[in-house]
């Protein structure tokens, strides 16, 4: 255990990969601990080998569309043997149905890559709202060394020995807030909000022992807890999705006016195949899948819902 209130003994070189939303909040995040931070973005100047000189620690905070494609990038620069990879995406992969953290497992095979993952909405992040997050890897001195990096008297950063269970809480949750808001934006009611967002978790459970995550996992931060926070905030860009649809909007007019990445849209197909691969019986995602492809309505996706074949509630 290290006591936070001792000052910063050794200031790392942090790299952060997109200048998105969340990249910009990390950055500020590390950036107030005293840590030197370069933010890199496509759209900036600075080649990627520059920025990368010297690092210490690199976080992406890139959305999924564009994780194969920098990290393949990165792979590209000379890089120390000892730099620290953190994910912070929150999605899965079209084409392999990989998590990111997979694909920058595999692209650089002997270095410690560690997920950040938790409720946190970037925006009040920004606004200096107090925050916990979870950061995970196989390798728990360099979560360790990156809980440093972060923590804070506003951000409190656990560690984590399940690095896909962090990473799957986190990227499954956006098809439930999608869900939830639809939920909302039918005013259905605080009783159907609770019991989408308990079976919605269970739905989660059971995809993520068959990827496997430990169940437990997905009862903390990065679970649970980002499930009650993007369930439950308009901030929430997948929560907006739902809401938008229930209000009679199309899935094109939505993402056109959308502020940012709503990574729920593609997690729920990329969810459709691994459920076909695997048999498991996801009902939410699907009917969520079926709304955003316009098979369903928002109350057929519900009438879908309620009339399932009734059964115990554990077990199905
Ligand atoms: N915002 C939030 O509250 C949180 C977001 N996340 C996750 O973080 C990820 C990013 O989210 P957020 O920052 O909000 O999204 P934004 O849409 O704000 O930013 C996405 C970032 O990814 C970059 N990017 C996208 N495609 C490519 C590509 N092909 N090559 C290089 N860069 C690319 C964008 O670059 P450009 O600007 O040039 O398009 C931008 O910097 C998502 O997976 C999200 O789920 C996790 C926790 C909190
Ligand atoms: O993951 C998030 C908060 O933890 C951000 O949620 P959205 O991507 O739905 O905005």
């Amino acid at each position: 255990m290290t006591n936070l209130k001792s000052k910063i003994e050794n200031p790392k070189s942090v790299v952060i990969l997109g200048a998105g939303a969340w990249g910009a909040a990390l950055a500020k995040l590390a950036q107030i601990n005293g840590h030197e931070v370069r933010l890199w973005s496509r759209q900036g100047f600075e080649t990627m080998a520059v920025v990368l000189k010297d690092a210490d620690i690199v976080v992406s905070a890139i959305s999924m569309k564009g994780v194969r494609d920098v990290a393949s990038l990165v792979k590209s620069c000379p890089l120390s043997p000892e730099i620290i990879f953190v994910t912070a995406t929150k999605g899965l992969d079209p084409q392999t149905t990989c998590t990111p953290s997979q694909i920058w497992q595999t692209e650089f095979p002997h270095h410690s890559v560690v997920v950040l993952s938790g409720p946190n909405l970037s925006q009040e992040i920004e606004e200096e709202l107090p925050a916990a997050s979870v950061v995970a890897s196989k390798n728990l001195v360099a979560a360790h060394q990156v809980q440093l990096v972060f923590s804070s008297s506003r951000f409190r950063v656990y560690t984590n020995p399940d690095p896909i269970g962090v990473e799957l809480g986190g990227t499954l949750k956006n098809v439930m807030a999608i869900a939830a808001g639809v939920c909302d934006g039918l005013h259905l009611g605080t009783n159907a909000k609770a019991a989408l967002v308990t079976r919605g978790l269970m739905e989660m459970v059971r995809i993520g022992q068959i990827l496997g995550a430990k169940p437990e996992t997905f009862y903390g931060l990065s679970g649970l807890g980002d499930l009650l926070a993007t369930c439950n905030s308009p901030l929430s860009r997948n929560y907006q999705v739902g809401y938008q649809l229930a209000s009679g909007k199309t899935l094109t007019e939505i993402l056109n006016t959308l502020p940012g990445t709503a990574e729920g849209v593609n997690t729920c197909r990329v969810l459709m195949q691994i459920s076909q691969q695997q048999h498991i019986t996801i009902p939410i995602t699907e009917q969520v899948y079926r709304l955003l492809e316009s098979e369903v309505t928002p109350q057929q996706a519900l009438d879908e819902l309620m009339l399932r074949d009734i059964k115990p509630e554990y077990n199905q």
